[in-house]
């Protein structure tokens, strides 16, 4: 058990000095794109977002102070990057000290290139702080070990049992850590993570489940793998585009306005119908209805239903609306072409464009409205009724 009290005060150290010479040289990893942003981007709001999580430092190599600069363009919240050392340990080393005058309860390190790390993770390994002074964040070991001789034939199988692979982050009783650096400097002694100094140091290390998804960015083949596998991530969450079409006429009748766009307009006739006849609003329905392939207006408010004889049509579109938003979607945008001699569409267009943004709970600037006439041809020419026609397009999540 802990000589000290549960952490309150937690930081993060990214370490981000390295050269990358397995990944070939060139730009450093960290600093490569993927999923559309760098490496170390990726890290960096992994823990700027996490809410236990107070300060954030990297540590980067003093020949990348442009990259680095470049990469958190716009990223909020770090402290000033700390320069690293010829290794990692070096590297974290002078993180920690940069990092000890904020004077945190707990450090979680964790490698700039292991962009797969998840606000899960980093919960997990704050919560074991509470009882432990160094936490592993660590994956059984899945794969068969064989150990390879000098001519590269297999030596002899390794047994796998209890074994773990390291990841990142790794947390620590900031006092704990920063001792045992200290004196592992001191003493020349050299380990790959911070949880072997800890071990060094006789400080007992929990071990909590990590995730094999939580990969490093080692070679060039890993940074290729995690580019698609963050693309295709994005694209998920960017979900898909839907469009919907839809059609609607209503021939006159004797009366004195007619309802377009949901707006009375007065007129010499009105336009005959089961609801209130509202062509507009019946198309801008049918197309949202579309998008979402449920139906048409007629299967969701049956004409043989007496209970919508004379409704209201924002009715029929705030439902198409709801069902659109009931599945997580939104509207982008809708387009409605209203086909009729008279009346003038123009003075009443501002008045249409707001009510269906209202019904929809769009902007007005996600909505047109637009008008012809039908160069008295076919029946709109004849005055005997009115069309309309529209397009909806929406966003949904990603259905496969
Ligand atoms: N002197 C060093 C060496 C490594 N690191 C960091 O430690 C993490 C894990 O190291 P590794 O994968 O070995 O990165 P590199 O040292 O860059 O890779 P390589 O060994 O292939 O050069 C990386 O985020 C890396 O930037 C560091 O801060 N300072
Ligand atoms: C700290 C570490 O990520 C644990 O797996 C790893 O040891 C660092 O990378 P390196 O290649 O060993 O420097």
């Amino acid at each position: 058990m802990p000589t000290t009290p549960p952490p309150r005060r937690i930081a993060a150290l990214i370490v981000a000095a390295g050269r990358g010479v397995r990944a070939g040289g060139g730009l450093p990893k960290q600093y490569r794109i993927v999923g559309g942003r760098t490496v170390l981007a990726h890290s960096a709001a992994l823990f700027l977002g996490h809410p236990r999580v107070e300060h954030v430092a990297v540590v980067i190599h003093p020949d990348d102070e442009a990259l680095y600069r470049e990469a958190v363009a716009g990223i909020r919240g770090l402290l000033p990057p700390v320069m690293g050392g010829a290794t990692r340990q070096a590297s974290v080393r002078a993180g920690l000290e940069a990092l000890a005058s904020h004077a945190p309860d707990a450090v979680l390190i964790h490698d700039a290139v292991r962009p797969f790390a998840t606000g899960d993770l980093v919960t997990r390994v704050i919560e074991a702080l509470s009882t432990n002074r160094a936490v592993l964040a660590a994956s059984p070991v899945a794969d068969t070990l064989k150990r390879g001789d000098a001519e590269g034939f297999v030596a002899d199988t390794v047994s796998r049992e209890g074994l773990f692979a390291a990841e990142t982050p790794q947390g620590f009783h900031l006092d704990v850590i920063l001792d045992a650096h200290r004196r592992a400097a001191a003493a020349g002694v050299e380990v790959t993570d911070d949880a072997a100094l800890a071990e060094w140091a006789g400080i007992p290390v929990r071990l909590v489940a990590g995730a094999r998804s939580n990969i490093k960015l080692t070679s060039q083949e890993d940074i290729a793998v995690a580019d698609r596998r963050l693309q295709g991530e994005a694209l998920l969450e960017a979900g898909e585009t839907r469009v919907g079409t839809g059609y609607d006429v209503h021939p006159f009748t004797d009366g004195d306005a007619v309802w377009l766009g949901g707006i009375r307009i007065p007129h010499e006739k009105t336009l005959a119908g089961h609801s209130d006849a509202d062509v507009a609003l019946h198309a801008l329905t049918d197309a949202l209805l579309g998008a979402i392939a449920e139906g048409d207006i007629g299967s969701h408010f049956p004409p043989s239903d007496q209970q919508w004889r004379g409704a209201s049509s924002d009715r029929f579109l705030a439902h198409a609306v709801g069902l659109v938003t009931a599945r997580g979607g939104r509207i982008v945008n809708l387009d409605l072409a209203i086909i009729a001699e008279a009346p003038k569409i123009g003075p009443h267009r501002d008045a249409m464009r707001a009510r269906i943004a209202e019904i929809a709970g769009i902007s007005t600037g996600r909505v047109a409205v637009k008008a012809t006439t039908n160069e008295k041809l076919g029946f709109v020419g004849r005055r005997e009724g009115i069309a309309a026609i529209a397009t909806a397009t929406i966003r949904l999540p990603f259905e496969s």
